[in-house]
């Protein structure tokens, strides 16, 4: 039985020491085999090429969709460049290994820069259409981020001795796009994993458009078809930090909690919030086929890391996580005219997902309401704009907010509601709005931008810092 493995961007960034920790190790050779690994591009090389994940700030891809000049994503692209050949030198220095390397996404970029330029000239001519080709250039661009940390992986291994082998799914010279599932199988059809350990692209180039279907995050949707696919025994996802009860980052690493046992329910919330446990839509086939997941910490490998499941839900009542998302717009759309007016619930969201406005909450009284929404603020004017046109006697305005969060698979804690208030009010922190649903599963504050970390902080202190959970909420 063999185990499929993920390694995330910021786990990348430190291949090193992955060397030393879940790659190779202390194991025999026995150990070393029977898994499979699936890479993410190294932390931030996905978002030069596309757009920042969480602040939408412009990359390659963007620029070039924004059709403005060349020269824009010329440049964005030599930047990538120079990042990524900067990685190899950190990785291989002045070897014949790091020569391969370069060689290898030299080329890859070079092809990527063809097409682009071919397309731009094409375009310029009425015929033909650039909106009718960004989702295949969205794609290229991706998947040249995973070819890259997948191709060096394998140098790496190799020259260590293992018998590493590249599974490119990026389907750079492929000429007919395969069907998600039929791509995996073949491409795994004469893999002997008990003898090669796979190094897989986290992009998979397919019918479906892995990208069109479910954008950021895709690795993992590459990760959890082929855990079901290969009937893996187990499947597990390497982050930088074990799952704790806050980022570390901010809280401290002292401070902060491993969270032993969670559900899949608690995992969308986090998703939504931006910090991705799991890809909602990835854990779905893993769900069905009843393939632990598993979530550890890359550089702590004898760690039991977190287990995900369906059905868990903490005996006791507590906050598990206090999670967020800075950089957020609050849209407040003030309109007496919306009064019983159901169009506006309808067109108001349809227009916000036409801008790629990604909504993470809303709110709503007899005559306003407000999106809580994540994107550039370009794309933001643009939604007050279009707004104002649509709806005439609407009144907008833009607020920069952000939400924490308390989170938890069992929230019911009489009076959590009242100390989640106080603790932000007894650190000076006004709270802007409050959403608790019914299912409580989570309750979310909107503070303002510049408030994020210290309530973040305040809310940890408050709910989880007291009471005393040890080293591991409810260990695996
Ligand atoms: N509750 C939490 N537990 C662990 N890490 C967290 C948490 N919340 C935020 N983080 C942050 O998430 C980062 C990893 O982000 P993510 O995008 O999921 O990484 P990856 O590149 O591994 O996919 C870490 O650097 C950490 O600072
Ligand atoms: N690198 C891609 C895919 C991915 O899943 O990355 P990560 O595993 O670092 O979240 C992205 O940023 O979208």
């Amino acid at each position: 039985m063999h185990t499929v493995e993920k390694i995330g961007g910021t786990s990348m960034s430190r291949f090193s020491e992955l060397m030393d920790t879940i790659l190779i190790g202390d194991r025999t050779e026995e150990d070393l085999y029977n898994r499979i690994f699936v890479v993410s591009a190294y932390g931030g090389i996905t978002n030069l090429l596309l757009e920042h994940k969480k602040t939408g700030e412009p990359g390659v891809y963007a620029r070039f969709a924004n059709a403005e000049n060349e020269s824009a994503w010329g440049e964005a692209l030599d930047d990538v460049r120079t990042r990524m050949l900067e990685i190899n030198h950190e990785l291989f220095g002045d070897t014949a290994e790091r020569e391969s390397a370069d060689a290898f996404i030299t080329q890859r970029i070079a092809d990527v820069e063809a097409i682009m330029s071919n397309l731009q000239e094409l375009c310029s001519y009425g015929h033909f259409q650039l909106d009718d080709h960004l989702m295949k250039v969205r794609e290229m661009l991706a998947a040249i981020g995973e070819a890259h940390s997948a191709n060096n992986s394998v140098i790496a291994l190799r020259k260590a001795g293992v018998n590493a082998r590249l599974l490119d799914l990026s389907g750079w010279d492929q000429e007919e796009p395969l069907p998600f599932e039929e791509m995996i199988e073949q491409s795994f059809a004469d893999v002997d994993v008990s003898k090669e350990m796979p190094i897989v692209t986290g992009y998979t180039h397919c019918k479906e458009g892995l990208m069109k279907t479910f954008d950021r995050g895709y690795s993992e949707m590459t990760f959890s078809k082929i855990a079901t696919k290969t009937g893996a025994a187990e499947a597990i996802i390497h982050k930088e930090f074990h799952l704790s009860t806050a980022d570390p980052g901010i809280v401290g690493l002292e401070k902060v909690v491993t969270i032993g046992r969670t559900n899949y329910d608690v995992a969308d919330q986090l998703s939504n919030l931006g910090m991705e446990a799991i890809h909602p839509k990835a854990a779905k086939g893993l769900r069905q086929q009843q393939i632990e997941l598993r979530i550890k910490n890359a550089f702590e490998p004898d760690h039991a890391g977190t287990v995900i499941s369906t059905d868990y839900c903490s005996e006791t009542p507590c906050v598990e996580i206090i999670a967020g998302r800075p950089n957020l717009f609050a849209l407040e759309i003030f309109d007496q005219e919306m009064l019983g007016e159901a169009r506006y619930d309808i067109e108001l969201p349809r227009l916000l997902n036409e801008l790629r406005l990604y909504v993470v909450n809303r709110d709503s009284d007899a005559n306003s309401i407000t999106y809580f929404v994540a994107g550039t603020r370009k794309m933001v004017t643009r939604a007050v704009r279009l707004i104002g046109e649509k709806f005439a006697s609407a009144e907008v305005e833009l607020h920069k907010v952000a939400i924490v969060s308390a989170i938890g698979s069992n929230l019911k804690v009489p009076g959590i509601l009242a100390r989640t208030v106080s603790a932000l009010a007894d650190s000076g922190i006004s709270v802007q709005a409050l959403h608790q649903s019914m299912r409580q599963v989570e309750m979310q504050c909107i503070v303002n931008q510049d408030d994020y970390e210290s309530a973040v902080r305040a809310l940890h202190h408050a709910l989880i810092e007291q009471e005393d959970h040890g080293d591991v909420i409810c260990a695996a």
